[in-house]
């Protein structure tokens, strides 16, 4: 099936008409079509059991509750039908109609689909390379995910993470750590891909321009990209220009997950600073407009490794799909 034909399904939560920029989506999956055909290598085994733990299910029939780690309901996060996130080719309408019968990852509004499993966990990550333009990039066709977000949101250090390695990125308390495109090889037949942060207001303007353009490239002309993560700060209420992304990478149609960090940090601050639950919940009630259905968002730390198992179970879905069509 050419990827055209999945397109309604796997980005029908975003916006139909852009807004400003031209649409890039018809050669970016034009080229997509045509790679795939040549390099598209053999999907995962078929989907395993996933132990039950990453797991919340809808606690009422009208509504899920996201449950924190340690168990006590976030009411602020309740979920209805309609704010959950469906895999590709999920039966949406007996999940509507049952609630309870949907799997939910933790923390999140993600769904379990029938794609979900294969190998999840990270076996093996390898640093590949580090590219400044996305013909650089490694041309072997496998799928890759690729965490974007502002400068100091946690990026690289979500990767070393997912990898249950501590320092296969590099980290930093000062922002503008990363610069590069760089490339991670997972189980020897996906990537991870740290981008460099946008946002940093001390860099010189033209280093800011030309990081949008540079990574704007990259999401547009990246044929195996299956999903950009946008990761946003969940510790501090939405900035702009984290609005502004998630509408541009709507607007363009780029499959995307949001993910909430630093959700460690759960202290109350003084002068009404809210909870990282708090934050979540802003940001999704800021978007809304940006799509038609609710894209997919998860709550995770690098420092408790919240979110983490559940982050690997949904890109297997994604990448499992992708991989058979
Ligand atoms: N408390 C807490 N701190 C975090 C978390 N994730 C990252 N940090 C800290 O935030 C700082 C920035 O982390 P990085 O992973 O380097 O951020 P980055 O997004 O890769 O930054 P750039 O490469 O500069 O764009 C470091 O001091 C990290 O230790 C988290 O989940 N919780
Ligand atoms: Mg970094």
């Amino acid at each position: 099936m050419f990827l055209t034909n999945k397109l309604p399904r796997f980005h029908s939560h975003f916006l139909i008409a852009p807004l400003t920029s031209p649409k890039p989506q018809q050669r970016f999956f034009l080229i997509t079509s045509t790679l795939l055909s040549k390099t598209k290598p053999e999907p995962e085994s078929s989907p395993l059991a996933v132990p039950l733990s990453h797991f919340s299910t809808p606690t009422t029939t009208s509504a899920a509750v996201v449950r924190s780690p340690g168990g006590q309901e976030q009411g602020s996060l309740l979920l209805s039908p309609e704010n959950l996130f469906f895999p590709p080719e999920t039966d949406v309408s007996s999940i509507k109609k049952a609630p309870l019968s949907a799997r939910i990852l933790k923390g999140s509004n993600i769904v379990v689909g029938k794609y979900a499993g294969g190998t999840v966990d990270v076996v093996n990550a390898d640093f590949v390379k580090s590219s400044v333009t996305t013909e650089d990039c490694p041309s072997d066709g496998i799928p890759e995910f690729a965490l974007v977000g502002r400068s100091n949101v946690g990026k690289s250090s979500l990767l070393n993470s997912l990898v249950r390695r501590k320092k296969l990125a590099l980290t930093s308390k000062k922002p503008g750590k990363t610069q590069c495109i760089n490339h991670f090889r997972i189980n020897d037949s996906w990537y991870l891909v740290d981008l460099p942060g946008y946002g940093y207001a001390s860099a010189p303007h033209e280093v800011r321009t030309d990081w949008a353009k540079f990574t704007k490239d990259y999401f547009i002309n990246r044929p195996n990209l299956v999903s950009v993560f946008l990761l946003i700060d969940a510790s501090i209420p939405a900035k702009k220009i984290d609005l502004e992304y998630a509408s541009w990478l709507g607007q363009n149609q780029i499959p995307m997950t949001l993910v909430f960090t630093k959700c460690d940090k759960r202290k109350k601050k003084k002068n009404g600073g809210k909870r990282p639950e708090e934050n979540v919940h802003d940001f999704q009630a800021l978007i809304r407009d940006f799509f038609t259905t609710a894209p997919p968002w998860i709550m995770t730390s690098s420092v408790t490794n919240q979110g983490r198992d559940e982050i690997l179970l949904h890109m297997s879905q994604l990448r499992n799909y992708w991989l058979k069509h």
